[in-house]
């Protein structure tokens, strides 16, 4: 039996073939629902073969999806019902009206809403088989900027929110740590101590506090590099930086200066407190290790401005600690 095709109507019949072109043409271009054609390949198997562009969808996106099957284009959420009435059309050979309400997360993991509704039609070719369907979609409610959310969605949005500002904090602390410490041995790197031991000789000189400062360097350690590789050599770096964190207090300030001296910040400190100090980490240094330090200890004087000051002398005493035959402490009386 042929079917009744359901594009055609008694008006239509009517019309020539180039009016009905024009007419159809028209709406395509200009109706401003969805309307695409689904071309039926097999049970539960459709092609986009054709789809109109809105003002919510571009030509390009509309493009994007021709020849894809319905799993390939529409959210997974969605798909399930809307194949389920595209099988519903093919076997009834009837239009058929059905309604999307949902969420689904899109592409860029934003909540899209979607509300419509759609009539589908199918068209048959001359044996009554239904090879395409027509369908046009009436958007209830579905704008990517506006919705009302469910409170789930809402939760679901706080969550990942939540979760994201928690991964920015996170990534921040880690690009602040790393913009401030050396990377080798965790200790501040030159410029960060610079700026910190600044401050802290601004505090000294307004209060008049005792500041001292010790330049270290390791001995004969371009011998260790050359002979044992850089490997071991950077491990001896991290001995003497864990040596130097585990014997200050916490209020002095640690940095590593550059290759292998490391400089210690001593606010309110004396300068045979900073002595004592030295010594006992030299001692722990020889007891840990084959590690040995030469130590040039500069303290606060009348005159000094900036902390370059302070390190020319200790750099100066350190340099006096090496020509002395090095592991040892040079501090100016
Ligand atoms: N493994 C390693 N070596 C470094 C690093 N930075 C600098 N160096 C090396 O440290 C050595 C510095 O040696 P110096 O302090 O000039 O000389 P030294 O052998 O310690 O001699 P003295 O200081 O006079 O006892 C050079 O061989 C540098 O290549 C680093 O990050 N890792």
């Amino acid at each position: 039996m042929q079917q009744k095709s359901w594009l055609t109507t008694d008006i239509l019949s009517q019309l020539n073939a180039n009016t009905c072109l024009l007419l159809v043409r028209s709406l395509w271009e200009y109706c401003p629902e969805h309307m695409f054609i689904v071309r039926v390949e097999g049970p539960g198997n459709f092609v986009i073969e054709a789809m109109n562009s809105t003002h919510e969808t571009t030509s390009a996106e509309t493009n994007a999806v021709i020849g894809k099957r319905i799993e390939q284009s529409l959210p997974a959420p969605l798909c399930h019902g809307v194949l389920a009435n595209l099988g519903r059309c093919v076997e009834s050979g009837a239009p058929v009206r059905y309604e999307e309400n949902g969420d689904y997360l899109d592409r860029d993991g934003i909540y899209q809403h979607i509300h419509r509704q759609t009539l589908l039609v199918p068209i048959t070719n001359t044996e009554g088989t239904v090879t395409h369907l027509f369908g046009i979609s009436h958007d209830r409610a579905f704008s990517r900027e506006h919705h009302m959310l469910t409170p789930g969605i809402t939760g679901e949005l706080e969550r990942r929110v939540c979760e994201r500002t928690a991964e920015l904090i996170a990534a921040n602390e880690k690009l602040a740590y790393l913009a401030t410490h050396d990377h080798l041995t965790g200790t501040y790197n030159r410029r960060y101590l610079m700026e910190l031991a600044e401050q802290e000789l601004r505090r000294a000189i307004r209060y008049e506090l005792p500041l001292c400062l010790l330049m270290l360097d390791i001995d004969h350690f371009k011998t260790l590099n050359d002979a044992r590789g850089h490997l071991v050599g950077d491990e001896a770096l991290r001995c003497v930086a864990r040596t130097i964190l585990a014997t200050v207090r916490e209020c002095d300030l640690v940095g590593r200066y550059g290759g292998d001296e490391f400089l210690i910040l001593m606010p309110e400190t004396t300068a045979s407190g900073a002595q004592e100090l030295a010594e006992r980490l030299r001692n722990t240094l020889t007891q840990t290790s084959r590690l040995t330090l030469s130590i040039g200890i500069a303290s606060r004087a009348p005159g000094d401005d900036v902390v370059i000051d302070l390190i020319d002398r200790a750099d100066a005493l350190l340099l006096q600690a090496k020509r002395n035959g090095r592991n040892r402490i040079e501090c100016a009386a």
